[in-house]
């Protein structure tokens, strides 16, 4: 159990299509500084989950609390603001805008959560500001741009030499990294990652395993879905295991990994590639999640 205090903290969190209950009265804790996995065979309710605690979707019962405040049902964009930041299995960039303004869009959400917009006059000090630029501003949008250049840093050479091409012309493995880029812009109190190497060769996985590793030791809080087991491993703190909806095991890596209840699961989902049930129970897991 997570001894620091829970920054999210979900409670009976349910969400029915239908007749089908995608999400079955979920429970779910994040302390500060912890990095928490959640796996489970395809259509277990990982996503859907992901999309109830971040506004995406609401739930049909439940609460989500983070950083104190019961947030289920708010909108996505007062979620982010409170500093909760996600992202999305498959990617979502602003294509027309280059690299640099992607990153910049979540800066400008975190200066919008400590600025509000003043009403009325806000849109016309905006334009008064744009028009003239004081060197206040002038040293706000340096300062701005370096911070972007810094955390583009955070990929190696994969986004510093793009920073001005627009997204649209970036590969997809690229595309992935500048939406956790302008995540991170935020600076998020927790960063929800949906499949961060989806669509990633060995490579660029092994990659992607090291910025988050690193994002780790710098003490960034994470909740991560993902099919690669081998980084779940050496990533979390803990993993949570789902299936039908339900938590069907919670605790370190290496125990999950052996739980006969998990195991189960995974040779009980044809669809992740557990045709047969040769060699060790966690091998099974780790043959069903790397391929799913
Ligand atoms: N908008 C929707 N309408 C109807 N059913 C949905 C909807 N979204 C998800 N589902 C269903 O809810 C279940 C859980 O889906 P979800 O995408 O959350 O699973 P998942 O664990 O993220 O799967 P994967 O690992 O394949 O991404 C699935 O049976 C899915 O078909």
């Amino acid at each position: 159990m997570p001894a620091a205090k829970p920054l999210l903290e979900v409670s009976g969190l349910t969400r029915r299509f239908g007749g089908l209950t995608a999400v079955a009265g979920l429970d779910l804790k994040v302390a500060e500084g912890e990095f928490v996995s959640v796996i489970g065979p395809n259509g277990a309710g990982k996503t859907t989950a992901f999309n109830l605690i971040s506004g995406l979707d609401k739930p049909d019962e439940g609460t989500v609390r983070f950083d104190g405040a019961d947030v289920a049902g708010r909108p996505p964009e007062a979620i982010a603001r409170a500093g909760l930041l996600r992202t999305f299995q498959h990617g979502r960039v602003f294509a027309n805008l280059s690299v640099a303004d992607n990153v910049l869009v979540g800066a400008h959400r975190r200066l919008k959560a400590v600025r509000p917009d003043w009403p009325v006059i806000g849109p016309l000090a905006e334009l008064a500001l744009a028009l003239v630029r004081p060197a206040s501003v002038r040293r706000e949008e340096e300062a701005l741009r370096e911070e972007v250049r810094e955390i583009l840093a955070i990929f190696g050479d994969r986004l510093l030499p793009r920073i001005d091409q627009p997204a649209y012309s970036l590969s997809y493995a690229n595309r992935r990294r500048v939406e956790i880029a302008r995540a991170l812009a935020a600076r998020p109190k927790l960063l929800l990652l949906d499949e961060p190497t989806a669509g990633m060769n060995q490579t660029e996985t092994a990659e992607m395993l090291e910025i988050l590793a690193g994002l780790k030791a710098r003490g960034q809080t994470i909740l991560l879905i993902e099919h690669k087991l081998d980084m779940v491993m050496r990533l979390s703190d803990r993993v949570v295991v789902l299936d039908d909806g339900k938590t069907i095991a919670e605790g370190l890596p290496q125990a999950v990994r052996n739980d006969p209840a998990v195991i189960e699961a995974y040779l009980g989902h044809g669809g992740v590639g557990a045709a047969s049930p040769a060699g060790s129970p966690a091998s099974a897991v780790e043959r069903a999640t790397v391929q799913a």
